[in-house]
């Protein structure tokens, strides 16, 4: 979606921007609890969390409070333990301290709800460190993000006063800070989950935290699964007739905790059996919320006009603003950047600040920084930035109401494919939204969208497992020994999305025709990659191409894209690009880039590597982050006795020939209309714009990925000699 960016400076007249604002209604309410659960071991109320005073004037057509209560900007001052410890004594969650290690201790699975913003995320793992409930096990903590997987460990180090990566670290794909004293680990959902491959019993972990449940990620649903398998044999649970589950004498016994501000502990109560389900009363701070009195068709318009009514109207205070993605995000900032050079010279600054997942690592790190005197930071984020982190400085939430979400298109024939659409969000999200201005001092939260259709909104979100591409997830559980038809899951996926990903890692030659994994595919699930880049690795040992796989894999894998893109700058950048570009499509464009930065890697300064790439239109932050991924899989080569310096020198076709073997179902065919039509699936594909083989025509073609705009486009292309397509595992669907 883009914003038309106005000619004229809009606050030469204020009070036509006042109107064309969105109007608001205040719905007299802070952000509100989730019904309270049935089954409930109160822990004590906070007498300071009291209901908002009652609005007392209309502020510019807001209706709220007129004065917002003001901590003051917070000091998260590293060099000041005890004023962090003051901190921590503050939060709601710390007058049940007690109370809840009591719980701990006596149950083995825990359900703990709390609002956001009462300390769960950072004091629960603390309490059962400092009381010794944690015995000499590590407890893990798990996220559904890497962002806030890493910013709590930070936060939490500093807590605990000592070094990241010694007492608290943290596990991430391709990052990881953590030592042999490390005793509390926070980490995704995704390295537990390929953890249970090397120790199924989890038993290096004596508490497992699993946070944020409520998002029900494909992860954390497989985590949860397993932990109800790992706490029977961990803690010894026998069924004995007529007493019910009975608890023997055990060695390393687990506990388990699930945690979240918006979730359905029933259901989860239930599903662990009785587990015990705690509430944590009361927020640290009141979030004022405000709806929209009209819907918005155009939200990115509606944001940037919201935030300016703030930034002229309002104390100071960071903004965060919640986009579906990353287009919007920069055609917002762009625009609130525009407008904000006309402001008169004495008003406040403002200084932007984009957060989104394909960033690469510290690139949105601007977002933890104070924010400089006399200047309000204006964070434009994804989901993100939704659960569990906190944004030091962030007052002002404006919430769009849209979200990116990841769908799989299955196809019986094993042609499905990801598509990332825009979607109302939840109440449950709406409720975090909200939860991020509270963080530090008494907040205002700015809904998009009317009361109305806040109530219409779906209370969570669908649980990932029955909307998502299950071919990762089902190879990791095949090394298991498990399958996800016998998986006791909270939720089972759709027959035909299970069906679909069986075909997929048949074809990829992972799992036989009794649905067994293969050697080769216990040898894909070592590599933290998608099946397909894995499957081509492995391929490339056969050809004499390790390097070469290995290097593009990378680069495929790190999570900020290698070209970067400039509207107002198109032919510079493409005749920076004609220098890499391959007769043979993408992924050898992508190799030319990559040996052309190692000769330079070797001859020129830090600087000269940065300016070299700036000339270029490469993205440094990609490259680096691809090296260390290159590391790391170079190390699971190791392990699995793969030389990963084979290479075959300049040849092109034996690195096409193992790509092709992973992406073989991602193969399409010129038809005469000069279209292209899947091999396996149905769908009529077009190359997309940004390929370097856009307006080639060429007989067959392999591809990364499908992307469903107003067309399906096939995105990462390379061109394949018909001839290679018999060597590709597709032929076993026909016999
Ligand atoms: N990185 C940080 N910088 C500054 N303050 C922080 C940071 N992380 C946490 N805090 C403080 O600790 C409080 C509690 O955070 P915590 O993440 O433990 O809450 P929570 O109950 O888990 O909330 P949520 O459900 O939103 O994750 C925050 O409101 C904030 O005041």
């Amino acid at each position: 979606m883009s914003v038309a960016v106005k000619q004229s400076p809009l606050f030469n007249d204020r009070k036509s921007f006042k109107r064309s604002r969105p109007s608001w209604v205040d719905d007299g309410n802070e952000d509100r609890r989730q019904k309270t659960p049935s089954k409930v071991t109160g822990l004590s109320p906070n007498s300071h969390l009291k209901s908002p005073k009652k609005a007392r004037k209309s502020l510019n057509g807001f209706t709220g409070p007129s004065k917002i209560e003001d901590s003051g900007r917070a000091s998260v001052n590293v060099s000041k333990p005890l004023q962090i410890q003051e901190q921590r004594s503050k939060l709601p969650i710390a007058k049940g301290k007690e109370a809840l290690i009591r719980e701990f201790r006596e149950n083995d699975v825990t359900v703990l709800l709390g609002e956001t913003g009462s300390g769960k995320t950072t004091q629960v793992p603390q309490y059962l460190l400092e009381s010794g409930l944690a015995g000499d096990g590590i407890i893990a903590v798990t996220q559904p993000r890497k962002v806030a997987a890493t910013s709590l460990a930070a936060r939490v180090a500093t807590e605990q006063n000592v070094n990241l990566g010694s007492s608290v670290g943290y596990s991430v794909r391709f990052d990881e800070r953590f030592s042999p004293e490390t005793r509390i680990k926070y980490m995704t959902d995704g390295m537990i989950v390929r953890e249970l491959m090397s120790d199924s019993l989890l038993s290096k972990y004596s508490v497992v935290i699993v946070d944020e449940a409520h998002e029900r990620s494909l992860r954390t649903d497989l985590l949860i699964a397993n932990l109800k398998t790992i706490l029977r044999q961990r803690n010894n649970i026998q069924d004995v007739k007529g007493k019910g589950k009975v608890k023997g004498n055990a060695s390393n016994p687990l506990k388990v905790i699930i945690m979240s501000a918006t979730l359905d502990a029933e259901k989860f109560g239930l599903f662990f059996e009785g587990a015990k389900i705690l509430y944590v009363q009361g927020r640290q701070h009141p979030v004022k919320i405000y709806h929209s009195s009209q819907g918005q068709v155009d939200y990115v318009d509606a944001a940037m006009r919201t935030f300016f009514q703030i930034h002229t109207d309002y104390p100071p205070g960071d903004v965060l603003i919640f986009l579906p993605g990353q287009e919007d995000i920069e055609s917002l900032e762009k625009t609130i950047q525009i407008y904000s050079n006309q402001l008169p010279h004495d008003h406040m600054l403002v200084l932007t600040c984009p957060m989104y997942a394909s960033q690469a690592a510290g690139q949105n790190s601007k977002v933890f920084h104070p924010t400089p005197p006399n200047t309000r930071k204006c964070i434009l984020a994804t989901n993100i930035a939704e659960t569990s982190i906190t944004i030091p400085g962030v007052k002002y939430v404006i919430d769009t109401g849209k979200c990116k979400e990841k769908r799989y298109l299955a196809r019986n024939t094993g042609g499905g494919f990801d598509t990332l659409l825009i979607r109302d969000i939840t109440q449950s999200s709406a409720m975090q939204r909200a939860g991020r201005a509270g963080r530090e001092g008494a907040g205002h939260c700015f809904r998009l969208y009317t009361e109305d259709a806040f109530k219409a909104m779906a209370l969570s979100a669908e649980p990932e497992i029955m909307r998502c591409s299950l071919s990762s997830s089902l190879l990791q559980l095949k090394c298991l020994g498990q399958d996800l038809e016998t998986l006791d899951l909270m939720d089972q996926p759709a027959d035909e999305s299970m069906k679909s990903s069986l075909i997929v890692l048949f074809l990829l030659g992972a799992l036989d025709r009794e649905k067994e994994i293969t050697s080769v595919g216990r040898q894909m699930a070592a590599f933290p990659l998608e099946p397909v880049y894995s499957r081509a690795v492995i391929a490339s040992t056969e050809y004499g191409c390790t390097q070469e796989v290995l290097d593009i894999v990378s680069v495929l894998s790190a999570s900020s894209k290698l070209f970067v893109e400039s509207s107002e700058q198109r032919d510079a950048v493409s005749e920076a690009r004609q220098k890499f570009r391959h007769v043979c499509g993408d992924h050898l464009t992508i190799l030319n880039v990559v040996k052309a930065y190692q000769e330079i890697a070797q001859s020129e300064s830090k600087s000269g590597r940065k300016e070299w790439c700036r000339r270029h239109f490469l993205n440094e932050r990609a490259l680096l982050e691809a090296n260390d991924i290159r590391d790391q899989l170079r190390q699971t080569c190791q392990r699995l006795g793969i030389d990963h310096r084979v290479s075959c020198g300049e040849k092109d076709d034996p690195v096409i020939q193992s790509l092709g073997h992973g992406l073989a179902l991602n193969m399409a065919l010129l038809q005469p209309d000069g279209f292209y039509k899947q091999a396996i699936g149905q769908s009529v594909v077009k190359i997309h714009p940004s390929s370097t083989l856009c307006d080639k025509k060429t007989p067959a073609i392999i591809y990364d990925e499908l992307v469903y705009t107003n067309q399906i486009y096939a995105r990462g292309v390379s061109k394949i000699p018909k001839s290679f397509i018999l060597t590709f595992g597709t032929l076993k669907l026909q016999s």
